[in-house]
């Protein structure tokens, strides 16, 4: 069901340093910020030849990276996105399987203009979870 990694995503508490760490410390190309309204965020996107990593800063009142920042004022990796070719298959298959799906389980436009779903952390090893469908 799992495909290539897409991103791995940390949350950050300030993006602009953040970004300005990975430009000019690790020498990364990183994209410009984008703000996202309906997922709380704002993101920028390091492009690495076989990946991305996602930096994450919350965005208006009722950001669901705002708890997670509170226990790590730092900031810390917050999730991986996995790709998959058809989420609502993928999400009939962890449902029946007994994993939480967040939210309501239909799939949200994501950052790359595709269709994403979130798996609860506790049902995968404290991880969580992205899906993208590519
Ligand atoms: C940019 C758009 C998109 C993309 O295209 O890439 C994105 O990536 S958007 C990214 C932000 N969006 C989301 O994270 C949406 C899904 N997340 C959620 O619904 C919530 O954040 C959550 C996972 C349900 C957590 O809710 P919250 O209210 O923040 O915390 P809780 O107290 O309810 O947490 C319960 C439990 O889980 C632990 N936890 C929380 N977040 C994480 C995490 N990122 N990784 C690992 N564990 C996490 C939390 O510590 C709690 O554990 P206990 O303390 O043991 O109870
Ligand atoms: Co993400």
């Amino acid at each position: 069901m799992l495909g290539r990694v897409n991103h791995v995503a940390i949350a950050v508490p300030d993006l602009a340093a953040a970004a300005e760490s990975y430009r000019a410390t690790l020498g990364a190309n990183i994209t410009e910020p984008q703000a996202l309204p309906e997922h709380g965020v704002t993101v920028v996107f390091v492009t690495l030849p076989n990946t991305k990593v996602e930096l994450l800063e919350p965005l208006g009142e009722a950001s669901p990276i705002a708890a997670f920042l509170a226990k790590n004022p730092a900031g810390g990796m917050h999730h991986i996105c996995y790709e998959v070719t058809d989420i609502i298959a993928a999400r009939d298959r962890l449902k029946a399987a007994g994993a939480r799906v967040l939210g309501d389980g239909t799939p949200k436009i994501g950052a790359h203009g595709k269709p994403v779903l979130f798996l609860h952390p506790k049902d995968f090893q404290g991880t969580l979870i992205e899906l993208e469908e590519v």
